[in-house]
C-alpha cells in the first residue's frame, strides 16, 4: 500500500481487492482487510514521528467487499495518553461495480509508542533479513 498525509494527523491509502486475497467466494478475506487496517493507522502514528507497535484493533465488517475493488482506507489519530496513541480508520469502495460513498468496514485500534530496541531481542529469529524501521509512505502489503 502506498500512503499520503492529508490535513491534520491524517493519512490515506489505497488497495486493490486483488484475486489473491479472496476468503468466502468472490469477496476479500477478512483478514486482509484487518491488515490494510492495520498499516494505515500505523502510519497514521508514523506522522507522529515515533515508532509503534498495535496493542489492540478491533474491527466491524459492515459489508461484503466484492474482488476487483479499490479501496480507500483513511485513518486518523484520536488521541493519545501516555504512550498510547488513539486511532480510527474507515474504508470505501472507490472504483469497481460496488463503487460507492458508504463505508463498508471500520477500525478502532490502540498503539503503544515504542523504543527501536524493542525488536533487539527478535532479529536473530528472522528468516531472512529484518527490513529495518519503514519510512512514511509506503507499507509491505
Ligand atoms: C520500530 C518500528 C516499528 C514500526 C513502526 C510503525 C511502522 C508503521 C508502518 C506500517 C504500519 C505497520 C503497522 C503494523 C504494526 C504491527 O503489526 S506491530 C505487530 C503486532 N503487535 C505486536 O507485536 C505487539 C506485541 N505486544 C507488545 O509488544 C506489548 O504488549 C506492548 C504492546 C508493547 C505493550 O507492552 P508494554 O510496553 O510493556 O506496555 P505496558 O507498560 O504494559 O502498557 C502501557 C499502557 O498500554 C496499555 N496497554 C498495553 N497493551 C494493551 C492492550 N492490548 N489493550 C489495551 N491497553 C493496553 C496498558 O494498560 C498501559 O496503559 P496505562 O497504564 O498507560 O494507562
Amino acid at each position: 500500500m502506498h500512503f499520503t498525509a492529508t490535513e491534520g494527523i491524517e493519512v490515506v491509502g489505497r488497495l486493490t481487492a486483488e484475486s489473491r486475497y479472496q476468503g468466502g467466494p468472490g469477496v476479500i478475506h477478512g483478514g486482509i482487510l484487518t491488515t490494510a487496517f492495520d498499516e494505515t493507522q500505523g502510519m497514521a502514528c508514523m506522522l507522529l514521528g515515533t515508532a509503534v507497535v498495535t496493542g489492540h484493533l478491533q474491527i466491524d465488517f459492515a459489508r461484503p467487499i466484492p474482488l476487483g475493488s479499490v479501496l480507500e482506507f483513511r485513518a486518523r489519530i484520536d488521541g493519545m495518553i501516555r504512550r498510547k496513541v488513539y486511532t480510527s480508520s474507515e474504508v470505501r469502495i472507490v472504483e469497481g461495480a460496488a463503487a460507492s460513498d458508504e463505508i463498508v468496514a471500520t477500525s478502532r485500534g490502540l498503539f503503544l509508542k515504542i523504543k527501536p530496541e524493542h525488536f533487539t531481542p527478535m532479529q536473530e529469529f528472522v528468516d531472512g533479513q529484518p527490513t529495518g524501521l519503514p519510512t512514511f509512505g509506503d507499507s509491505t502489503l
